[in-house]
């Protein structure tokens, strides 16, 4: 009787499996406009191009031309499954001669009534990965294109608890992640165009020119907020090694252009989301408060109101602001995952470029970390942890629900109906959920018999996903003209406006050469200051030396002569005396004659 009551409970649809743990109304429902076996047909007929050389997906995606926006091209995201190494790997998990195809079976749990579990599944990916692939071959199938292409991405990692999401993100002390990869790689090809004062900025979602002042605190910002980070620089120099070994990152050809880098690192914890890059309060004896901050949609653009993003002039700098968030993250012990994370998080990489004929250009990289999901009755969860676990999965099935509507949208031709705004997560993806910009799954699968039922949860979650088509115009980039020239676009005629466009584009780049030159003057004054203080210092020592020893010599001879005076003073008197002593003793002589008086006088 009970045995039949969890079965039912555990009943899945073929196209998303119900988590018994979720809210009712918030379980995703199937796509009523598929059958399980138009679904296999439609993997089956995909098959043949997804086995095809996934490299000319790349390739295909990547000739898209030189501008920013790749019009009326449908493009999907990519999903990519990476398989966990186990000890003793299951055998319901098949990959396909192809490679690209996974094959799930389930004839082992005999107790099991489901008989739509038992069934033989196909899923199909963008690439499969299985244990034994390296986090290198990672990087360059999912993320190394990204970058080489200058194109703006979202990359997520989903999966269960412990199947690897944040291995696969960051890797260890040895073998670099995505996130280390792709920060070298960034640093790599913008070696000599990296700014390195803070200029540009996106603020609410839009780039400005900074002030002098402004830049001088956000400068200020940056050395306060390194200073809190952990010391990395051997684990980075080893890192870098590793990576630079791995791969042949090329530099882009010097261009008229300065680049900034700025990143960002935001939790989504229990549906509140907090920055994890705040400073500290200033007075030490203050709590730091977490503030929880709110995601505004303004004109199509979203932003975090009030996050702090710090600039970077080195990967190291990047790599020391992620770790120090990772630090602030909320972790705890579950059943399935000692260290695991409680939270999603979002990592944004924002490169800004000025171009010298006043055009800027962003990139963002937004790498998302999202909460293992999970069943609550295998992980063991009570109280705080059962909140946590039902608002991990309710993110996650709205995230689900998304990629369902994306998905739909094929059909409708509707993006509205996408129910991005109910939840953080989503709202703050919600540019690569609606197709705007690239999206990349990482989907973690740990191949053990007794995770099957979870990972097949994952498995149908990743087919949703797999099978979207955006009709979306995707940016690749974004193009801000700086406001100035706009203004004068409005009014004057067009040989005018080039000429001012030209005097504008030579004032700003001349802006930024004198900032440059500033900054450059400011450090050589500071060094030879230290010089020249160094050089006085050294010469007033020796002369204070020479002083000493010249006045030593002098004191000496003083007394060495006083010393020869005194000595012929000591001479006459002793010669004095000794005249005086034989003057005396001749008149003794004298008066002891015969012929004497004196003595007569004397004996009397
Ligand atoms: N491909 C892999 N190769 C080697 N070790 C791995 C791999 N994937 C995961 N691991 C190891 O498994 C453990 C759990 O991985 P990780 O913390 O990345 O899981 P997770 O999916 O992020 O879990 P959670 O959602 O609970 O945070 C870690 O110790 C990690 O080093």
């Amino acid at each position: 009787m009970e045995r039949e009551e969890v079965s039912k409970r555990e009943m899945r649809s073929f196209l998303m499996p119900r988590d018994p743990s979720i809210d009712r109304r918030f379980r995703p429902r199937p796509n009523k406009q598929l059958r399980l076996f138009d679904e296999v047909l439609l993997e089956t007929s995909d098959s043949s191009s997804d086995c095809s050389d996934t490299e000319s997906e790349y390739t295909k995606t990547g000739d898209e031309g030189g501008s920013s926006i790749d019009s009326e091209m449908e493009t999907g995201p990519q999903v990519f499954l990476r398989l966990r190494p186990v000890e003793s790997p299951s055998k319901l998990y098949i990959i396909s001669e192809c490679g690209n195809v996974l094959i799930t079976s389930a004839a082992t749990n005999e107790n099991s009534s489901n008989n739509v579990n038992r069934m033989e599944k196909h899923y199909s990916f963008t690439n499969i990965f299985d244990s034994q692939v390296g986090q290198r071959d990672i990087y360059d199938k999912c993320v190394g294109p990204r970058i080489i292409d200058e194109e703006c991405v979202t990359i997520m990692a989903y999966g269960t608890s412990g199947s690897g999401k944040t291995y696969t993100l960051l890797g260890d002390s040895v073998r670099a992640g995505i996130i280390p990869r792709a920060l070298e790689h960034i640093f790599t090809l913008y070696n000599k165009q990296v700014y390195t004062a803070a200029k540009l900025k996106l603020v609410n979602a839009r780039m400005v020119i900074l002030e002098d002042d402004v830049t001088m605190k956000e400068m200020q910002i940056r050395r306060q907020l390194l200073a809190l980070c952990p010391d990395m620089q051997a684990q980075h120099q080893r890192l870098k090694q590793v990576i630079h070994g791995d791969h042949e990152f090329e530099e882009k050809p010097a261009e008229e252009v300065s680049v900034m880098i700025w990143v960002s690192f935001v939790e989504i914890y229990n549906e509140l989301v907090y920055d994890l890059l705040t400073l500290p309060p200033r007075q030490q004896n203050m709590e730091a408060r977490r503030k929880n901050l709110k995601i505004v949609c303004n004109k199509g653009q979203v932003f975090i109101k009030g996050l702090t993003s710090i600039f970077v002039r080195s990967s190291e700098e990047a790599l020391k602001l992620l770790r120090l968030g990772q630090q602030r993250l909320t972790y705890a012990s579950t059943a399935v995952n000692a260290n695991s994370s409680r939270s999603h998080c979002v990592f944004t990489v924002d490169v800004l470029k000025y171009h010298r004929n006043g055009m800027t250009t962003q990139n963002s990289y937004k790498f998302c970390d999202l909460a293992g999901s999970e069943r609550v009755d295998k992980t063991g969860t009570i109280g705080s942890r059962l909140k946590e676990a039902q608002s991990i999965n309710t993110s996650l099935m709205v995230l689900g629900r998304c990629l369902d509507a994306a998905s739909s949208t094929k059909k409708k031709a509707n993006a509205d109906v996408i129910p991005y705004r109910d939840s953080k997560l989503t709202m703050l993806l919600q540019a690569a959920l609606l197709g705007k910009e690239r999206l990349a799954m990482i989907v973690t699968v740990t191949p053990l018999d007794k995770y099957y039922e979870e990972n097949l949860n994952v498995l149908s979650f990743a087919s949703i996903a797999k099978n979207i088509l955006f009709k979306q115009q995707l940016v690749k980039q974004h193009n801000t003209r700086y406001s100035l020239f706009a203004e004068y676009s409005s009014t004057g005629d067009s040989r005018d406006r080039e000429y001012i466009e030209e005097l504008e584009a030579q004032n700003i780049s001349l802006r930024a050469e004198v900032e440059r030159l500033n900054y450059d003057i400011v450090l050589k004054l500071q060094l030879q200051e230290e010089k020249l203080r160094k050089e006085l210092t050294d010469t007033f020592e020796a002369s204070i030396q020479t002083n000493l020893k010249q006045c030593e010599e002098r004191q000496e001879r003083k007394i060495a002569m006083l010393n020869r005076e005194f000595e012929a003073k000591i001479a006459s008197i002793k010669r004095k005396y000794e005249e005086q002593i034989e003057d005396l003793q001749d008149e003794i002589e004298e008066l002891k004659s015969p012929n004497s008086d004196i003595e007569i006088i004397d004996d009397e």
